[in-house]
């Protein structure tokens, strides 16, 4: 058995008609890609719930899936008929049936982020048994460890624990920096997320890794101050939670920022300097980690 992907090219305001079309016409799926992904050019967009739809790149690529026996021609002849886009680029490629548990397992390889600590996903052994191995799944919340962001926060908790320390891990995703915390000496561990399905997330992840770390939504949040306080938020949301987030830092506790982009340094750490001394930002490719000490 095969499928043919067809690959249409699309601007931002025709992306969505395109794949709702092609999928009315007889797609078995459709999705849509930023044209420019793992370029320079490439667009990062989280879609944080709350904010409004980012919805689509620039310039997009609509990948839709058919029986491999459909006729091309009709396919682009209907598409244009019901969306009155003529002439729209295109291209086509014949896919053997395969394992898709296998393919998609294949893309995600335990990830290093220091020889002693690493992210396994649950059907790989982990590469060095001594290390501390966070055991994930990649699944619905954001944070697998892939994204330079969650890699910068880890690798500073990693530097930066000490046990006896209490941490709050703001913007949990996967729960994936509340476990290496936790797992990294931390006496007590607290995850919040506005995102339901990422505080259900963290709480299966703690509990595969057997560590103990409780996730709460905002508004269910305990009381607290804590020794570190880490967030990998969008700089918008950091921006707006700067006097909270303050608030649940003690004097002389430290406070690790990401989900900044390079060119927004500037902007964050202003904020910030109101509360923390803030140290010398550290950079992966187009992201920034911002930390600070509470004055
Ligand atoms: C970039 S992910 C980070 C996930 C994980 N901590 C990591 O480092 O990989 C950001 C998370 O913050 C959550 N989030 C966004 N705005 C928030 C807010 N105002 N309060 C709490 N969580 C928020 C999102 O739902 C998302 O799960």
């Amino acid at each position: 058995m095969a499928w043919l992907s067809l690959k249409i090219e699309a601007k931002d305001n025709t992306a969505e008609l395109i794949s709702d079309s092609l999928m009315d016409i007889g797609a078995l799926s459709a999705i849509i890609e930023d044209a420019n992904a793992e370029t320079p050019d490439e667009q990062p967009i989280f879609g944080e719930p709350g904010d409004p739809p980012p919805g689509i790149w620039q310039q997009n690529i609509v990948s839709a899936l058919f029986d491999e026996q459909i006729i091309v021609k009709d396919v682009m002849r209907s598409l244009a008929k019901v969306t009155g886009l003529q002439d729209l680029p295109y291209s086509t490629e014949i896919i053997q049936e395969q394992d898709w548990v296998r393919a998609t397992q294949s893309q995600f390889d335990p990830i290093r982020i220091r020889d002693d600590l690493w992210i396994v996903p649950t059907w790989h052994s982990a590469p060095n048994p001594d290390a501390l191995n966070i055991v994930l799944d990649p699944g619905l919340a954001f944070g697998t460890g892939s994204h330079p962001t969650t890699h910068l926060c880890m690798a500073w908790l990693a530097d930066h624990i000490k046990n006896e320390d209490s941490v709050l891990d703001y913007g949990c995703g996967s729960g994936i920096l509340a476990i290496a915390a936790k797992k990294l000496g931390a006496a007590k561990v607290i995850g919040t997320d506005i995102d339901e399905q990422a505080i259900l997330s963290s709480g299966f992840n703690a509990e595969q890794n057997a560590v103990d770390a409780k996730f709460h939504l905002p508004k269910d949040m305990p009381e607290g101050i804590y020794d570190i306080v880490v967030a990998n938020i969008l700089s918008s949301a950091l921006s707006v939670l700067a006097p909270a987030l303050a608030k649940s830092c003690k004097p002389q506790g430290q406070i690790a920022l990401s989900g900044i982009l390079r060119e927004q340094t500037e902007q964050v750490s202003t904020i910030y300097t109101q509360w923390f001394d803030m140290h010398p930002p550290i950079f992966m490719d187009s992201w920034v980690l911002l930390t600070g000490t509470k004055r």
